[in-house]
């Protein structure tokens, strides 16, 4: 698989923003959890969705769940942060945003808390071992578990957007998009706002949630994960649009994640064309990169082979997604003066 992506996609610096710690996870890494755990008895084939293959949105939940079997303790989560960091790093992604769900493990001790402390010391150990690339942390809400663990994260997220020296800067909300409704949400994710978190929703993952993103809207998050069903066209509608194009919200687009899943019918008819099209800000990014065996430059390779875009034109959309990072100010001006150092080196 990625000897298929060219080196111009792989030299191309670019920025992750959507990204599932656990989803991230690659096979190498798998094995090594599968092989250090054989009582849990599981094969790599309940755990990667291979190119070609396809699943439904549900069994890729299915899939989460047996992952989460895999990494349990401290020392698990420590070691495919570092990992997960490393192969993105490895990919040419120069800026990245990780985002996980804090997880309780009563058997190995793993607490909420703790769980959010090895993320931070696994980006802090990266940055000390000099791997190029820039982490920051956003705090995952799963939406199956409703409002008063979502305002539980919250507070969690809040202590450490305060003690973590900037890694900490924002929320996700995930999960099963066919379980729970976000208006049970809005009083935590509201919260989160208000104390200065950024927040990155997944919306309209599936057709049902047209009335949720309009709730959704009105927070307004910062960021919008996939996005598949806002528009028209495909039973969304021109409100949310207007809602989404007036207030510029950048949308966090996954190519191989929603054609495995099976929420877009193929690469073609991707909604990243219509966004595109509009001039809209989209930024391509992998949702989960074990298992769906992709790679950020595969994305961008991707998205240029099926969308007829050329060099010029993959440049400036991987620049662009610096601008809707929740960096401070400073480090995307940093981010700004390399991409133009590559630029004049790639001769683009
Ligand atoms: C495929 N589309 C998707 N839609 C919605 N949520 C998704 C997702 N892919 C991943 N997740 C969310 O990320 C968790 C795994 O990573 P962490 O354990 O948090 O690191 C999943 O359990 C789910 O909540
Ligand atoms: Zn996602």
């Amino acid at each position: 698989m990625e000897e298929e992506v060219e080196p111009f996609y792989r030299e191309l610096p670019k920025v992750e923003l959507h990204a599932h710690l656990t989803g991230s996870v690659s096979v190498a890494t798998m094995k090594q959890l599968i092989t250090g755990k054989p009582h849990l008895n599981i094969k790599h084939s309940m755990t990667t969705i291979r190119k070609g293959q396809q699943r439904t949105l549900d069994e890729c939940f299915e899939v989460f769940k047996v992952l989460h079997q895999l990494v349990d303790t401290e020392e698990d989560l420590l070691m495919i942060t570092k990992a997960v960091i490393r192969e993105f790093a490895e990919d040419g992604v120069r800026y990245l945003e990780l985002r996980s769900t804090p997880r309780v493990e009563t058997k190995t001790g793993l607490t909420k808390r703790r769980y959010v402390e090895t993320v931070i010391e696994a980006i802090r150990q990266c940055k000390e071992e000099d791997i190029d690339i820039d982490v920051r942390f956003l705090v995952a809400v799963d939406r199956r578990n409703g409002p008063e663990v979502a305002l539980e994260t919250v507070k969690i997220a809040e202590d450490y957007m305060l003690s973590s020296d900037g890694i900490v800067v924002g929320m996700d909300l995930s999960g099963d998009p066919t379980i729970g409704h976000g208006k049970d949400l809005l009083p935590a994710l509201q919260k989160a706002r208000n104390c200065g978190l950024k927040l990155a929703l997944h919306m309209s993952e599936v057709l049902s949630q047209k009335e949720e993103s309009e709730l959704l809207l009105t927070l307004p998050p910062d960021r919008i994960g996939h996005g598949t069903f806002l528009h028209p066209e495909v039973g969304g509608s021109m409100s949310l649009v207007h809602k989404v194009r007036q207030q510029n919200i950048p949308l966090e687009l996954c190519l191989t994640s929603n054609i495995m899943s099976k929420t877009v019918e193929s690469y073609e008819k991707h909604h990243f064309l219509y966004w595109y099209q509009l001039g809209h800000p989209c930024v391509l990014c992998t949702d989960d990169k074990g298992v769906f065996s992709t790679s950020l430059s595969q994305e961008y390779q991707l998205a240029a082979s099926t969308f007829g875009l050329d060099q010029e034109a993959v440049w400036m959309l991987s620049q662009q997604a610096i601008n809707c990072s929740f960096a401070p100010e400073a480090v995307k001006e940093q981010l700004q003066q390399r991409w133009a150092e590559y630029k004049s080196q790639l001769n683009c």
